[in-house]
């Protein structure tokens, strides 16, 4: 189309604005206006720049007197805007915007220190003895369990940008609908990330699914680029490689490590980093360790300033009960944040049965986390394709969700707990815990599952979450209640050396003990928080013990790298379950089926390999009948003494 009335750029003739009229005229504008009125008069002057030969020199230095004038006068504003109402953002990202924007090193200083006051400010915890206002805060915010995060915030004050931006930008983007969405990522590439892509990858055939690691070489086992050329994934679940060779044959379900183009290609981003306790200082330990998290954060956050368009983003990892106050701190760094949308969505699969727990959830769980008006729609539509939409629950604040998922797995340590208490008990008056457990169950209130007593149990999510909802507990003034708690903790301790001090009376030092099952739990290989560790190396301080350690799942390195140096001098892992019958002891853990048919099937090898005197430990259920094992002496958990033991 040729329209005659448009001069060609170069035939056009040189202009040059008057920026102090300029000045006059945007003092005298909203300051929403003021903004898009200057953006306009800087994209006039760059294009009148670009066709003189004069080039910048003139309009650069109106232009930074213009901007001075009205960063000035905006900053004037943000102070009067952070007394009166410190969560006010528009008019910091005006400033921010500016400065940006006009390389302004003397206002970003000073507006640098003023956020760094004001992320102070917001970080403040709340005040538990204030007034009503307070307990409507309290209700989505406890403080600020995270001590050292405003250290972490000074750096982002820094980047100065928009904190909080604005919505009503003239190039805003509406929020994705889930049918424009091409890609979905997700940041952390452990078993919750890895199987989370899988299973979204198997129901959603329209879009690419990225799991994305900063660890470049588990990126590149799982993409098969090692030594072996074969894919490793780090971790095993039942089902796992039957869905996993789908998705990656489908090309729809992609490894990397490239977090930063990734993200700059995806809108929805899952994030499941790990979030450890912290172990010191001491006044922080158990605190959660937000690192991981917050680079998380940061990455998205950037890719939003490096490609603007909204991120709608879902928590998946087990954050700290209050990170409401401490996410704005460090979106108030960013230019764009105003983008991004952030829900939590608890994850309440179980290790072994992962797979099946995610294709089929009984609950899928959201809550609001920051903005997160979009994210709940998106995300709800995406898990309308995995579970029925009844089955997805939408609820108000971070904190409820995360106190929930808290307690879910506080609840089930408390249950094993209280088993393990009873199975203790069984064996002190002579009681059989299998007939215990039968009324227990019998009584239809009470959960079905979780009533086997075991030496201690194990798993991230229930040994973790007690030690930190102990430190919460402390940290917002229940020190009685943190005393429960606490108690959970010790218990599962203690159990573990019951076990031990039961070895230990009944086996003289410099013997061998097999230990079979290193895993938490049966169909698993994840060894985090095992009582198998604590037990063993428990078991290496009697002198001269030396080990042989079988488990169906769990690799020789892996078991390895449990012990220091001088512990695993004195360990030997089998690869095959009869290679640990040439022992006085055994300690059976895990109620792998095979453990139980080896018992069955090759008592007769075991009566007659096994060095004298001999035992064998059963703390999972597997000898039901005790008729040929002769000589050997059997101890059987939460049940009545079979021979001289
Ligand atoms: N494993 C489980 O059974 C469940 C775990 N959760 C929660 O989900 C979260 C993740 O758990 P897992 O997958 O088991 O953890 P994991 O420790 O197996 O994997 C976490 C991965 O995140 C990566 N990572 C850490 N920071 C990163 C960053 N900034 N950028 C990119 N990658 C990063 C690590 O390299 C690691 O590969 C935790 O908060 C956990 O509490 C929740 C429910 C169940
Ligand atoms: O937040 C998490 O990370 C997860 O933690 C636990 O899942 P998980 O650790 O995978 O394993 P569980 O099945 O809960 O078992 C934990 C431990 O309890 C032991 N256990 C379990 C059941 C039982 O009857 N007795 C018993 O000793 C298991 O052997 C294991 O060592 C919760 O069950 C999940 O709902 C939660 O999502």
């Amino acid at each position: 189309m040729n329209d005659t009335n448009v001069a060609e750029p170069h035939l056009r003739e040189p202009r040059r604005l008057n920026w102090r009229k300029v000045n006059k005229r945007l003092l005298k504008m909203p300051l929403q206006i003021q903004r898009k009125e200057m953006q306009h008069c800087e994209e006039m002057e760059r294009q009148d720049n670009e066709n003189t030969s004069h080039k910048q020199e003139p309009g650069l230095a109106s232009t930074s007197i213009a901007s001075s004038v009205l960063c000035v006068r905006v900053l004037w504003r943000c102070v009067l805007a952070s007394i009166a109402a410190p969560a006010t953002s528009k008019r910091w990202a005006s400033l921010a915007h500016a400065t940006k924007q006009q390389q302004q090193p003397a206002l970003r200083g000073l507006l640098a220190a003023l956020l760094r006051m004001r992320a102070g400010l917001l970080a403040q915890p709340s005040d538990m003895d204030d007034s009503s206002d307070h307990d409507q805060d309290f209700s989505d915010d406890v403080g600020n369990p995270n001590g050292d995060s405003s250290d972490r915030n000074q750096d982002h004050s820094n980047d100065v940008g928009n904190p909080g931006g604005s919505p009503n930008d003239e190039n805003v983007t509406p929020p994705p609908e889930l049918e424009d969405i091409e890609r979905i990522c997700c940041i952390g590439g452990g078993r919750v990330g890895v199987l989370t892509m899988m299973v979204l990858a198997h129901y959603w055939h329209i879009h690419k699914h990225f799991v994305l690691d900063k660890d470049v070489e588990r990126i590149n086992d799982m993409n098969g680029i090692n030594a072996a050329n074969e894919r490793v994934m780090p971790f095993s679940e039942l089902d796992m490689d039957l869905y996993l060779n789908k998705g990656i044959d489908r090309g729809n379900l992609h490894f990397s490590s490239n977090i930063d183009h990734e993200l700059d290609l995806c809108q929805m981003v899952f994030i499941a980093v790990d979030i450890p306790l912290k172990m010191k200082p001491k006044v922080l330990k158990n605190d959660l360790d937000i690192n991981n998290f917050e680079d998380a954060i940061k990455s998205i956050l950037q890719s939003i300033d490096r490609i603007p368009g909204w991120k709608c983003v879902a928590i998946k990892s087990t954050v700290p009960v209050d990170y409401k106050s401490n996410i704005a701190n460090h979106i108030h760094g960013f230019y764009d944040a105003w983008r991004l949308s952030v829900i939590t969505n608890p994850e309440f699969f179980s290790v072994g049965t992962a797979v099946q727990d995610l294709l089929h959830p009984q609950k899928v769980v959201l809550g609001d986390f920051y903005e997160g008006q979009n994210s709940l729609a998106l995300f709800r539509d995406l898990y309308a394709g995995v579970v029925n939409v009844d089955n997805i629950e939408i609820i108000g604040s971070q904190s409820s969700v995360q106190i929930g998922k808290l307690l879910s797995n506080a609840v089930l340590a408390a249950q094993l707990t209280l088993m393990n208490i009873g199975s203790t008990l069984c064996e002190k008056v002579g009681s059989n815990f299998d007939d215990v457990r039968s009324t227990i169950t019998a009584n239809s209130r009470l959960n079905q599952v979780f009533t086997n007593s075991r030496p201690g149990y194990g798993g991230m999510g229930l040994t973790k979450d007690i030690d930190y909802l102990a430190y919460l507990c402390e940290y917002v003034g229940m020190t009685f209640e943190k005393k429960f708690f606490t108690m959970i903790s010790e218990m599962r301790r203690r159990k573990m050396d019951e076990l031990v001090q039961n070895v230990s009376h009944m086996i003289a030092a410099s013997k061998s003990i097999a230990i079979y099952g290193f895993s938490n739990k049966v169909d698993s290989d994840d060894i985090r928080e095992s009582p198998a560790i604590y037990i063993c190396r428990s078991l290496l301080k009697i002198n001269g013990i030396r080990l042989k350690i079988f488990d169906p799942l769990v690799s020789d390195n892996t078991i390895l790298k449990c012990f220091v140096p001088r512990e695993r001098n004195r360990i030997l892992v089998v690869d095959n379950i009869g290679g640990a019958f040439d022992v006085e002891a055994m300690v059976f853990l895990v109620e792998w089926p095979m453990f139980a048919t080896m018992l069955e099937e090759q008592r007769d090898e075991l009566v007659n390999t096994m060095r004298r005197p001999s035992f064998i430990f059963d703390c999972c259920d597997l000898i039901v009948d005790v008729d040929g094992f002769d000589h050997i002496q059997i101890y059987r958990l939460g049940k009545p003494k079979l021979s001289a033991i």
